[in-house]
């Protein structure tokens, strides 16, 4: 099948900041897509030539087979985008707003009332369509943007950074909707520097750091870089030097060290089957009182790469 969304070589320097370098990725029909990096990696940059709001300095676009270069119209009219920030009116409702947006992409009049309805309801807002966008939060806000993105039905959505600075409520509604969606179907590209966000919504993800993309993947092939060992924390009771020397001869067991007076750290293979075998192996000298397996992320992944949190 071809990709709904493709770009290559995609470059693009503000005077001698290079703010992405030959940036390539597809994107399938009902693929969600995840650009995950740091503030600052590239991600808006990339999303402006994507939607054609930035002209890169090299490489192309193409969205649903039509170049974006060359008919942009054409191209445009594919994608749904909700940038960071974007103009409503306060003064008008949500539903106001929504027709407002429904007009300016060309819906026929008599399709605008019931499209801005059903945009209602995917966004979770048909009970407070009608209030002023000034009582809203910043999270139904947003929501309504998303709404605004989906009127004319895109074949993509570009999402950038979606719930930053969204309230809880709206962000369960922001991820569950994005996910009906995927399921009905729509491609997606999802940008976010929230590592839960991304492992949750995205079947494939690229690693944005320096205006590069290092590592693309599925979630487990980008956990596979950095290894398949589990962390084993143990707390002891007892004789726990006795107990420590018998953790280390357990099979599976590829490292071991005190972290404290009556914890260990165990690097092991299939971590959390290996459980039983060390809870025996510390019998008659020490009893397990607390344990926890720490499988590897993205988090780790994203560590490994680029030698830096994803936290600000
Ligand atoms: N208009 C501009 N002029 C000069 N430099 C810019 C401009 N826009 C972005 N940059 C720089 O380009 C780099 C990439 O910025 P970009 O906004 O694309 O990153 P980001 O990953 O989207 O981060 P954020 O989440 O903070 O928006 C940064 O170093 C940024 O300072």
């Amino acid at each position: 099948m071809s990709a709904t969304l493709s770009c290559h070589g995609l470059s693009k320097r503000y005077g001698d900041v290079v703010a992405v370098r030959d940036v390539g990725f597809s994107i399938a029909p009902g693929e969600a897509y995840g650009l995950l990096g740091p503030n600052g990696a590239g991600k808006t940059t990339t999303i402006s030539m994507l939607v054609g709001l930035l002209r890169p300095d090299s490489g192309g676009v193409t969205v649903g087979g039509v170049d974006l270069g060359r008919e942009p119209l054409r191209a445009k009219a594919k994608i749904g985008y909700v940038p960071q920030e974007i103009a409503l009116y306060p003064e008008l409702t949500g539903r106001e707003n929504l027709r407002f947006f429904g007009r300016l992409f060309g819906l026929p009049r008599k399709q605008l009332a019931g499209r801005v309805a059903e945009v209602l309801e995917l966004v979770g807002l048909t009970d407070r369509a009608d209030g002023k966008l000034d009582t809203y939060s910043g999270g139904m806000k947003r929501r309504i943007n998303i709404g605004a993105a989906l009127l004319h039905r895109p074949e993509i959505l570009i999402l950038d950074e979606p719930t930053v600075g969204v309230d809880p409520q709206s962000r369960k509604a922001i991820l569950d909707g994005v996910e009906h969606l995927v399921a009905e179907g729509m491609a997606l590209l999802y940008t976010s520097h929230y590592m839960e966000e991304v492992e949750r919504v995205c079947d494939r993800v690229a690693i944005i750091d320096h205006g590069q993309i290092v590592a693309e993947g599925t979630r487990q092939e980008l956990v596979a870089m950095v290894g398949s060992a589990d962390k084993i924390e143990l707390v002891l009771d007892g004789d726990v030097d006795a107990a420590f020397a018998k953790l280390r001869t357990v099979e599976g067991v590829l490292e071991a060290a005190r972290t404290g007076d009556s914890s260990v750290r165990l690097l092991a293979e299939g971590g959390r089957y290996l459980l039983p075998a060390l809870i025996t192996a510390v019998e008659g000298y020490a009893t397990v009182t607390a344990t926890e397996v720490i499988e590897p992320d993205l988090e780790a992944t994203f560590l490994h790469l680029t030698g830096s949190t994803l936290r600000d």
